[in-house]
């Protein structure tokens, strides 16, 4: 089909683009840059080996110092294992196997460690992730097959050639403590036959609801259920959420983040508990006791010890074969016996899963998956449920081309465009004072937001009003291009100041421990680096620090805290607002707000944007429009 040939068009652009930025990134650069940028571990102690089937040796490694640094040496990515002695030839390509803390696990095809691993330096490099890619082109391929929709049925669905239908006799379905918009999408979730869609503006429960879905689902039919999101994160506070409600969680792959919760629910761990483990532990000991005698005949011996070394390899691979053999017996036993399985989109292909068929799969972010992740585990079902908010940042992409060619929009925005009738609009919100929520729903959700009773007029202490715009017109606060980035260091001084007298303001309230949580957002990443040096220079601010952070829109999306504060940085004289012309972006923004939102920019510079006007007019009309000249004395 035409529709697919495009989708592994675009891919192979943005895959391109992305190796293409890779390499940029890595080839001339040294371990020490490589490490700075997260995509290096080095140095790295080895602390344990143990042979794995089908000729694979794990080696446990530990990065003993920089511990701190950020890195995405994650669970399924590919990694080299190299020597600082000539990382050019002493290097070994393998797979994360285990990712925790300052450890992690690298399954390496190789029977030994090679002899360079003993002496140097080592260190581990991320490679350039093909196997998603792979994974993503692979499911576009079984999608594009001539007589797809025979085994894929939702195929001609998801691409907008059939409506979804939905069961309308089902008997309404008893949730405790969800809102009536929250009933109605898991009612819908439940009678569709092939596809429903649950739209969750910020703060609106989609989480919740979504856990109370796929209760109902599992108690309708006790059928196994796939649960997906795009990231790790997500897909932990899901199996999380799931595991709290009771249900037999099973998560595939590393979490994100390590909990001991959460590391209960995984296969791995699952695994140890298991009651066939202990014959493994000692048949693995076994088979590395024939290896180590093996090892003790060099290769150089002669006929009859090379004889009796291959005698020996020979039966700890066979002893590794049965090991082996019973390790899928307990992975098919846990997973029989899962009621939901949780993973990554890729993860949905993990090896131990990539087998499995469902009855329903659900996807939650699908706002931030690219459409051919979607189609990974889409392929694996009978009826799609997909939520998110597609009024949010969608996924980054590398490719300008492919963006501008249709590789940003969603499956999820295609379906709720195709088919209006199966989307459910969660209505309620339980973050946002009314004020704060008032422009962004009228904006985005077609003014159907409401705030919950709780929420729609909760304030900071001392009255403080819960919207501001502070309009930097005229002040002379220029922007200022910092290569791809943009700062704008007054408006940056003038925001600290701004937020310096409201500290002070809230101080007789507040001790610095129970001090409101305050964001500080920009757009662009080096205003973020001007914002956080001049944090470090203001002595009102000192004592807030731990309840202050300061990011990027992007870092926040799914984050709340009681104050925000945005720095909108673009002031020129041409109304040129670059990537603020992105609404979506500016959405997820105010609305991480749940009591105080102030906005800090250029209205002349910004207003040639309908959506910045509007706002200035939302802002006139509740009182809250402010002039940088009313403070000229801070
Ligand atoms: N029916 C409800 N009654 C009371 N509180 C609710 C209800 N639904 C959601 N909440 C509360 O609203 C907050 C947000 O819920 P949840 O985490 O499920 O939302 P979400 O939509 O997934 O969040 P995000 O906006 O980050 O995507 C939580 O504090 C939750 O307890």
């Amino acid at each position: 089909m035409d529709y697919f040939k495009k989708q592994l068009e675009l891919l192979g652009t943005e895959r391109e683009e992305d190796r293409q930025s890779y390499l940029k990134l890595t080839q001339s650069s040294s371990a020490a840059q490589r490490r700075a940028n997260g995509l290096c571990w080095y140095p790295v102690a080895i602390r344990g080996t143990e042979p794995a089937k089908g000729d694979y040796l794990v080696v446990e490694l530990e990065r003993t110092t920089h511990t701190d640094i950020a890195h995405q040496l994650r669970f399924g990515a590919s990694a080299v294992l190299f020597s600082n002695h000539d990382p050019q030839q002493d290097r070994i390509e393998g797979v994360v196997s285990y990712q925790g803390g300052n450890r992690l696990k690298l399954s390496l095809r190789t029977e030994e460690l090679p002899d360079w691993a003993r002496d140097g330096k080592l260190g581990v490099d991320v490679l350039f992730d093909e196997n998603s890619y792979e994974e993503m082109q692979q499911a576009l391929k079984l999608a594009a097959k001539p007589d797809a929709e025979k085994e894929y049925k939702l195929v001609p669905v998801l691409t907008g050639n059939r409506a979804p239908t939905f069961d309308t006799t089902l008997a309404p379905i008893a949730t405790r403590g969800l809102n009536s918009s929250q009933q109605e999408a898991v009612q819908k979730i439940v009678a569709a036959n092939d596809l429903a869609i649950v739209h969750g503006p910020p703060g609106t429960g989609k989480t919740t609801t979504l856990v109370q879905a796929i209760k109902a689902l599992w108690q309708q039919d006790h059928k196994q259920i796939l649960v997906v999101a795009p990231s790790n994160t997500a897909v932990d506070l899901l199996s999380e959420k799931l595991a709290d409600e009771g249900l037999n969680v099973l998560r595939v792959g590393n979490p994100a983040r390590v909990s001991e919760k959460l590391m209960s629910l995984t296969l791995d761990h699952k695994m140890t508990a298991h009651s066939h483990m202990k014959e493994i532990r000692n048949l693995k000991k076994q088979a590395n006791a024939y290896r180590d005698m093996a090892h003790k005949y060099k290769r150089n011996f002669g006929k009859a010890e090379r004889e009796q070394r291959k005698a020996l390899f020979d039966e700890a691979h066979k002893i590794l074969k049965e090991v082996g053999n019973t390790e899928q017996y307990i992975i098919d036993d846990l997973l029989a016996r899962a009621q939901v399985i949780t993973a990554t989109l890729v993860g949905a292909n993990h090896y131990t899963v990539r087998h499995l068929k469902y009855h329903t799969v659900v996807i939650d972010e699908a706002g931030q998956a690219l459409e051919p992740a979607c189609w990974i585990p889409a392929l694996k079902a009978q009826k799609l449920v997909l939520a998110g908010d597609h009024c949010q940042l969608p996924p980054t992409i590398k490719s300008q081309e492919a963006a501008r060619n249709g590789f940003s929009t969603t499956l999820l925005e295609k379906c709720v465009q195709y088919y209006p009738e199966a989307v459910s609009l969660l209505q309620e919100q339980y973050r946002m004072h009314e004020t704060i929520m008032g422009y962004p729903s009228a904006t985005f959700y077609e003014n159907k937001l409401q705030a919950n009773v709780a929420v729609a007029q909760h304030s900071l202490a001392g009255q403080e009003p819960p919207l501001a715009f502070v309009d930097t017109a005229g002040c002379g606060y220029d922007e200022k291009q910092e290569g791809t980035s943009t700062t704008n260091p007054e408006e940056a001084a003038f925001l600290l100041r701004h937020l310096a007298l409201l500290a002070g303001n809230l101080a007789p309230h507040y001790t610095p421990e129970t001090f409101p949580s305050v964001a500080i957002i920009a757009p662009y990443k080096e205003q973020i680096r001007v914002l956080k040096e001049q944090l470090e220079h203001v002595p009102a601010l000192q004592p807030y620090l731990a309840r202050i952070s300061v990011n990027t829109v992007d870092s926040f999306q799914g984050q709340e805290r009681d104050i925000v504060y945005i720095s909108m940085t673009r002031s020129n004289t041409d109304g040129i607002i670059g990537f603020l012309s992105d609404i979506r972006r500016m959405n997820v923004a105010m609305t991480r707000a749940r009591k105080k939102l102030v906005i800090v920019g250029d209205s002349a510079t910004l207003c040639q944007h309908p959506f910045y006007a509007g706002f200035m007019q939302y802002t006139e009309a509740q009182n809250a429009y402010q002039s940088a000249w009313e403070y000229a004395d801070l």
